[in-house]
């Protein structure tokens, strides 16, 4: 664990400005990445409906019930494991089989997957690197992504979690028959699905024993949480297998530490019964013996339109952050849910739900149908009712019977009021965060009855669950202070620089304002009265922060960032956007700072540690203002400036280019720190560096991975293998047994000790598939002698 290699900020006197850098946690810090922890979960709903197996990615349609993604499992060694075998891994490669499981995979084509990392259905890396594709036409096939309902990618490996191919580092799905693993499995490392700190695989974090959950846990942890486990004490591989060895007898120990549980998404939080698996067997062997007729057919069509509160009762939903899981008829009243995905008790308040695509939600679809019933009821003769996408206004007043907009009358002072809040909250943010979005229609608002029948209580009201979102939902509690907050004790703050008004402080010798060419601005001071300006008392144009001339702005949802800040009013280039302000903080501080929270808030995945100057931070998690809430970007619209005000460095946030009203402001973190990649960015600019890790702290100007460099690796890995696979010499025992790779390894003698071992740690007692085990091995340790070779030379 190893000191933070953060670059500090000083002021300048090349009269160059120099980038703040936000302070991302050190090494020790950097193990527990929440990032990357979190990444480790994604929402399962039922094991039975975990998705396709058959590798290489599909999605889409609204279907809670088809949300489910099993996670992890075991050691990576398992790749095509017992687990992958119990969900037909494979079997579509076979001619035979692939029709029978056809309507299997219709099904789990019907899901919407939340990736895994960015946590959503779908991601403003896929949108924005789709259109950017488009728009370039480019004929490379490197350079094109692949359509959109191929935009997700399966790992191969033990936790078999799902990304958009953005966020798994990659331009498009890997053209190969090779198995795709995420970084988790490469790494044969998991987080424990309690405390998210990462561990090996079986030495450290062990796996649920459900055969397609692949949760890792500690066993620590498990005692902390009650989870009851037992040691395997009588393994039967090994008693079946030829005569005992002493190291039989170590793999036997070993294997006798390794703890045997059930993991809690498998049981109901609140009334802790399981999850009736076997209801869902029974009704899948209904449905088979029945998929002839047209009646199936219809069902299965159904079956799409399904939604969370359509689902069995018996049927789990897990939280999107943790193992906490719940039946549709337990959720706890603090927990929050929508069709796609839950939050638990506990993530509830912390944490945020996917977006809807309102277009395509079962929420609308429950909307349209009221409404057309409503429209029926009272005689109401209406043109298309064709929904545009994300035009939240339209569905929120005119096609919401809960909404006036269907009769002839004007509408009361009330009313409007009402509808002024809903278009304000529900549209405006929608409108301007998404180009494709338009602006607000101008809703004929004419009925009145239908709300004074919501306000009455006659009619049932209720929001659409985004929108509630968009409402109710506040940015996470800080204090917010107008002025850098200095330690209590003075020997703890900042020294001052120059003291104004001596000889070593030049004048600058401005005559009409104090702009681009002003000496105090060229050396990043501010003027601050006759001390060192020539205009003196006067309000120069060099004092904005000094007399805190900040832009008007509010906090809102950015897609996949949490919150982020935009501007009300129009910035021009150059302007003084906002100051961080925050607690000024020590190194000793920060760090200290920075454990304590990673260990107390694991799954918090928001840093707000930003350099100031000198050995000193500025930490805006509890007492900040604004500028906390400004996100980062590869194409930032603001930079910061480390500005020497009366002798005090302050970070001022500066736009760069013009900005408009309603839009998102960012700068570039330039994170800094040695696993600055694990801090995935979902900025989906065209030049998305990948991570907000900034350049070379020497100044050097190599970008850090991105998916074209991960692309590139992988590219060049596959050559790798497929010349290595061409050299290959097929041994005679190779041909006789499949499962062989050695010429020791017969029928006789049985497999070798270390796929014995594989096959014990991976739960894998079917003999064939030690080939698979094999397979994997080989493969590694081919790109790890690979590795080795390119060290060397
Ligand atoms: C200073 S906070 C910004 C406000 C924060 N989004 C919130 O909800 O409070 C920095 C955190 O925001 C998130 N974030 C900011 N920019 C991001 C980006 N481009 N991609 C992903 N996450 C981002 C990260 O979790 C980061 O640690």
């Amino acid at each position: 664990m190893g000191k933070s290699d953060s670059t500090l900020t000083a002021p300048s006197t090349t009269g160059e400005l120099l980038d703040s850098e936000f302070v991302a946690p050190t090494d020790k810090e950097e193990g527990m990445d929440d990032m990357e922890k979190e990444q480790s979960f994604i929402q399962n709903v039922s094991p039975s409906e975990s998705p396709s197996p058959n590798r290489k990615r599909r999605k889409t349609i609204s279907t809670l019930e088809g949300v489910g993604v099993s996670r992890s499992s075991p050691n990576q060694n398992d790749v095509p494991s017992s687990t992958n075998e119990s969900r037909g891994r494979g079997e579509g490669r076979t001619g035979g089989r692939e029709k029978k499981n056809k309507s299997k995979q219709q099904d789990k084509e019907d899901m919407t997957w939340i990736c895994a990392e960015c946590k959503e259905a779908d991601c403003g890396l896929v949108t924005k690197q789709q259109t950017l594709s488009d728009s370039n036409n480019s004929t490379d096939p490197s350079n094109q992504l692949s359509a959109p309902e191929d935009s997700f990618l399966i790992c191969d490996g033990a936790c078999h979690r799902i990304f958009h191919v953005p966020c798994a580092g990659l331009s498009k799905i890997p053209d190969t028959e090779d198995d795709w693993l995420c970084k988790d499995c490469t790494r044969k490392e998991h987080a424990c699905a309690f405390c998210s700190q990462y561990g090996s695989d079986f030495v450290d974090v062990f796996p649920c024993q459900d055969e397609i959950c692949g949760l890792f846990f500690h066993e620590s942890c498990l005692q902390t949480h009650h989870v009851e486990y037992e040691y395997d004490s009588n393994d039967e591989t090994l008693s079946t297998t030829a005569k005992s060895t002493s190291e039989d007898e170590d793999l036997e120990e070993e294997v006798a530490k390794i703890p045997l549980f059930t993991c809690p998404a498998h049981q109901c939080w609140t009334c802790t019964q399981k999850d009736m698996i076997q209801l869902e067997k029974e009704e899948e062997a209904a449905q088979r013996s029945q998929s002839s007729s047209s009646s199936a057919k219809k069902n299965k069509r159904k079956k799409k339109k399904q939604s969370i509160f359509q689902s069995k009762s018996g049927r789990l939903f897990q939280c999107l952050y943790c193992p906490t899981a719940y039946h549709v008829t337990c959720l706890p009243p603090v927990s929050r849910f929508h069709e796609l995905a839950v939050l638990c008790h506990e993530h509830a308040m912390s944490h945020r739900l996917p977006e809807l695509d309102m277009s395509d939600s079962i929420q609308s679809q429950l909307e349209d149908k009221a409404d057309q019933t409503f429209r029926r009821i009272h005689g109401i003769r209406t043109g298309s009712n064709k929904r545009k996408k994300g035009i939240l206004s339209v569905r929120g007043a005119s096609a919401n019977p809960f909404f006036p907009g269907l009769r002839g009358d004007r509408l009361d002072s009330k009313e409007l009021e009402m509808l002024r809040i809903v278009k304000e909250t529900a549209s405006v943010p929608e409108a301007t965060e998404h180009e494709s979005i338009t602006t607000v229609e101008t809703v004929s608002v004419q009925s009145s009855s239908t709300v004074s029948m919501v306000l009455d209580g006659d009619l049932p009201f209720c929001l659409p669950v985004d929108m509630k979102d968009e409402v109710y939902s506040k940015p996470p509690p800080y204090i917010h202070i107008q002025s850098l907050k200095y330690d209590a004790d003075k020997s703890n703050r900042p020294k001052k620089i120059l003291s104004t008004g001596t000889e070593e402080q030049e004048k600058c010798s401005c005559t009409k304002s104090c702009s681009d060419d002003c000496f105090n601005r060229l050396t990043m001071a501010e003027c601050t009265g006759p001390a060192n300006c020539n205009l003196g008392a006067t309000d120069c144009g060099n004092r904005s922060l000094g007399k805190r001339q900040f832009v008007k702005c509010q906090p809102k949802r950015e897609r996949g960032k949490g919150w982020g800040l935009a501007t009300l009013e129009f910035i021009p280039k150059g302007k003084l956007v906002q100051e961080y302000m925050g607690e000024v903080i020590n190194e000793a501080e920060k760090e200290r700072r920075l454990i304590s929270w990673n260990e107390e808030h694991p799954n918090d995945p928001n840093f707000y540690v930003m350099a100031l100057s000198g050995g000193y931070y500025v930490d805006a998690r509890e007492y900040a203002n604004l500028a906390r809430f400004i996100n980062h970007s590869c194409d930032p619209n603001c930079k910061v400036s480390s500005i020497n005000v009366k002798g005090y460095i302050r970070n001022g946030i500066y736009s760069i280019r013009d900005i408009q009203p309603g839009e998102f402001l960012s700068y570039d973190y330039h994170f800094d720190t040695k696993q600055g990649d694990r801090f995935v960015c979902r900025c989906g600019a065209a030049n998305c560096r990948g991570t907000m890790k900034g350049h070379g702290k020497d100044g050097s100007t190599k970008q850090p991975a991105t998916w074209k460099e991960a692309k590139a690796r992988y590219d060049a890995d596959k050559k790798f293998l497929e010349e290595a696979e061409k050299s290959r010499v097929v041994s005679l025992v190779d041909t006789l047994l499949p499962c062989a790779e050695h010429p020791n390894e017969t029928i006789a003698s049985g497999p070798l000790l270390k796929h014995r071992r594989e096959a014990i740690c991976s739960r894998i007692f079917l003999w064939r598939n030690l080939k698979h085990g094999s397979d994997f091995v080989s493969r590694n340790s081919r790109l790890e002698k690979k590795a080795v070779v390119a060290k060397t030379t």
